[in-house]
């Protein structure tokens, strides 16, 4: 394939900062976008200094991973996009994720007594590890590729790394076993975050994803927020509660919907829950990674809601 086009004189590239070091698989995703190519990838060590890096301007974007089929929530990125600055999302990706168990070249899978590799990883290889080094230490450490370079340096006291096969080509470590993840069908969920400012354009395979902040606990307080997505026929397809942090049992909800900020439906909700919470943070409505599009049920279409509004402005005017 021919080299992309530089940028036009005068214009720096993009700088898009990932969960690093080389090797990760948020770098594959984001090398999975065009935009990648033409710009400057900065690893950072952290999903924190990735996202800061985005804040600070340093960086136009960052990709960060947001969600494990098997392991769930990366609970780091759900936080750190609730909180701080605003930031938006403006594309998702997915990568199918295989694990290789890899180790400087000379070592033998019985010498491996300490493994090190990120807690997502480690929780998606558990039973390959308890069944394969069942007398192994499993340490974590930041991503995949910090733990397979880590491992490349002779100094190190861990023996073997669980990581991405490029890993094993990027740090020259050897292949001790290949495949090692409990679920060959694992996949994670990567986001592309930028500053605030228009949302991703309308594709009609969007999704919305929004934290909702409690005004107060009270019963039926989630019902309430609820009630907002599903009178509108907003369909969620993510909901999970986190810690905001304020006070033990002071939480607020990470949501995903279908739809867009754009969509009638999705407005009105978002409208809803800015009436019953004490606070919600848009984060942003970018075309789905699977490109299924919503089940638009009836009475909640745009042509449904338009018609709605204009039949109460006619009666307002008396018209
Ligand atoms: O450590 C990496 O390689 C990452 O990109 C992070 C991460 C994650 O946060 O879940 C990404 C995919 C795998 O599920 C394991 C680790």
């Amino acid at each position: 394939m021919p080299p992309p086009p530089p940028p036009p004189p005068g214009v720096p590239p993009a700088r898009y900062a990932y969960l690093g070091p080389e090797g990760t698989f948020t770098e594959q995703a984001l090398r999975s976008l065009p935009a990648a190519a033409r710009a400057e990838l900065v690893p950072c060590a952290t999903v924190t200094l990735a996202l800061d890096a985005v804040r600070s301007g340093e960086a136009d974007g960052a990709v960060v991973p947001i969600e494990n089929s098997v392991e769930g929530s990366v609970p780091v990125t759900l936080d750190e996009l609730a909180t701080g600055e605003p930031l938006m999302i403006t594309r998702e990706m997915t990568v199918p994720i295989a694990f290789s168990l890899l180790a400087r070249p000379g070592v033998r899978p019985e010498d491996v007594k300490v493994v090190a590799t990120h807690p997502h990883a480690a929780a998606q290889t558990r039973r390959w590890v308890a069944l394969n080094l069942p007398y192994t230490e499993v340490v974590h450490a930041p991503s995949t590729a910090a733990a397979a370079a880590a491992v490349a340096d002779p100094e190190s006291t861990w023996d073997a790394a669980i990581a991405a096969p490029l890993a094993a080509e990027h740090y020259r470590l050897a292949v001790l076993a290949a495949g090692i993840g409990d679920n060959p069908d694992a996949v994670t969920r990567f986001v592309l975050v930028s500053r605030p400012g228009l949302p991703a354009p309308r594709s009609g395979r969007d999704k919305t994803s929004l934290v909702a902040f409690m005004r107060d606990d009270h019963p039926g307080a989630l019902l309430e927020i609820l009630e907002q997505l599903t009178m509108r026929g907003v369909n969620m397809t993510r909901i999970e509660s986190r810690p905001t942090g304020a006070a033990l049992g002071n939480y607020c909800f990470s949501i995903d919907c279908e739809g867009h900020v754009d969509d009638a439906r999705v407005g009105e909700a978002l409208m809803g829950l800015r009436r019953v919470c004490a606070d919600v943070r848009f984060l942003g409505s970018y075309e789905r990674h699977d490109g299924v599009a919503p089940t638009v049920r009836p009475g909640t279409s745009d042509v449904e809601f338009n018609d709605a509004a204009a039949w109460l402005a006619r009666l307002r005017a008396g018209d």
